[in-house]
């Protein structure tokens, strides 16, 4: 589906989705356990891959129409052999934290994806899982799905890479509490991604499940239960998805306006350093931490140095937001962004560029040269990228004319009603 999105004004009050990362860890910490109530949780694609992955190691994720919370009936720490291929869809968190969990079944599983997620790397993953008596391989022999993951597995120690994901790590720690001897995770080079191992050690706490940090990486004690107080876990807002709408109202809020952005509850969330940068950048932006609200008004920009190693997703949010300020804007160690549903260093640069950007790429650093007058709208690509999609569309806010974004059905992955809450903001989105 295209998406036309012509130069307007945004105004009014919109509601952050509910995180993506805290719905994928709820659902599978409720499907180890032996049963809970997940609220609030992202229903979008990627978050249904977790979904069929719980039911396929014989728990069940119930849907009743209207409420606000899954009934998930777990397996209690033993996952049955699928019986089927588990589909991961376009979902890297499900394929890593479902190859450790496969990895606990007494016999083989086998887990696929869409041709994003068969580009992307698992090896390190695979080769963890081999030295803790397992089984891990990749069908085509080169680190990415399909893979065959045999089990079972009883724990030990590990020595994994820090810098290529770290939803290895997420994916050991849930798996290793429930197996005899427990996890220990070495890390051999600096940890990316960091924030997000945080956002699992919040997670497993409050199902009741211990893990820590060492000096050498993360440990996890074998034979624990997951089991959440009263039965049930909430999950909050989505600071990533939330940067789309932060973005739009700082450069796009209509004059003596403002965009209020409400589901913003302090997390673990290393993407709640949006708010950070666009400060640094110039904007008038409040948040008001206590009743979880962020107000964003118009200002003019200036270009700053990022470092995105904490924060991947934010690279496209930040890109667009760089090629409307003054000046350079250098996202730097960002490499990992490129291991994601499409290499997102790229991707900005050449979309960005489309739309009359001056964009400078190295392997490491994206440096956006800004200049708000240079934007046309013009037609680009979404690369079947859902944080793509959205960064494009808020550039579409400010440039010159109408931008064509092919392939905007693939929000549906993390924010499935972008389109109408940027619409509801005022601004003139129409689906081709
Ligand atoms: O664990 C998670 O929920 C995620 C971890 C990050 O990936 P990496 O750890 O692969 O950088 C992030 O980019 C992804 O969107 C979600
Ligand atoms: C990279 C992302 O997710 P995943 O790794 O789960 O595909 C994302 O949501 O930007």
């Amino acid at each position: 589906m295209d998406i036309e999105v012509s130069q307007s004004r945004v105004r009014g009050r919109a509601r952050a989705p509910p995180s993506k990362s805290y719905t994928h860890r709820a659902i599978l910490a409720a499907g180890y356990s032996g049963g809970a109530l997940v609220y609030d949780p992202l229903v979008s694609a990627d978050t249904k891959a977790t979904m069929r992955s719980v039911d396929a190691f014989g728990g069940d994720v119930d849907r009743e129409a209207g409420e606000n919370h899954l009934d998930v009936t777990g397996f209690d720490g033993r996952p049955d052999v699928p019986a089927d291929v588990i589909d991961c869809a376009n979902s890297g968190t499900t394929m890593r934290l479902v190859t450790a969990c496969a990895a606990l079944a007494d016999g083989i599983s086998i887990l696929t994806g869409d041709s994003s997620l068969r580009s992307r790397p698992q090896g390190p993953l695979l080769d963890a899982i081999d030295s803790l008596g397992g089984r891990a391989e990749s069908t085509r022999g080169n680190g990415q799905a399909p893979l065959a993951v045999k089990g079972p597995i009883s724990g030990g120690t590990v020595s994994i890479p820090g810098d290529v994901s770290s939803q290895y790590i997420t994916a050991l720690l849930m798996a290793g509490a429930v197996t005899e001897e427990g996890i220990d995770v070495d890390l051999e080079t600096e940890l990316k991604s960091a924030p997000y191992v945080d956002i699992t050690l919040e997670v497993l706490d409050a199902f009741g499940v211990d893990a820590e940090k060492t000096e050498q990486g993360f440990s996890v004690p074998g034979g624990q239960s997951y089991d959440p107080a009263d039965g049930e876990y909430h999950v909050p807002g989505d600071f990533s998805s939330m940067s789309y709408l932060l973005a739009a109202g700082a450069v796009a809020a209509a004059d003596d306006d403002e965009v209020v952005v409400a589901g913003a509850q302090p997390s673990a969330q290393g993407d709640s350093a949006i708010v950070d940068v666009l400060e640094r950048m110039g904007a008038d932006i409040d948040w008001d931490e206590d009743n979880g609200y962020i107000t964003v008004r118009h200002s003019d920009l200036s270009g700053v140095e990022v470092d995105v190693g904490d924060t991947p997703d934010l690279l496209p949010t930040i890109a667009t937001l760089g090629a409307i300020a003054d000046g350079d804007t250098r996202i730097v160690n960002c490499e990992h962004v490129r291991y994601k549903e499409t290499d997102r260093v790229s991707a900005m640069a050449d979309e960005l560029t489309k739309m009359g950007a001056t964009v400078t790429e190295e392997q490491d650093v994206l440096t956006v040269h800004g200049d708000e007058s240079a934007l046309e709208g013009a037609a680009v690509d979404g690369r079947a990228d859902h944080r793509i999609v959205m960064s494009l569309a808020v550039a579409g806010l400010v440039a010159d004319g109408t931008t064509t974004i092919a392939g905007g059905e693939h929000v549906d992955v993390s924010f499935p009603d972008f389109f109408d809450v940027l619409s509801d903001l005022g601004a003139d989105v129409r689906r081709q």
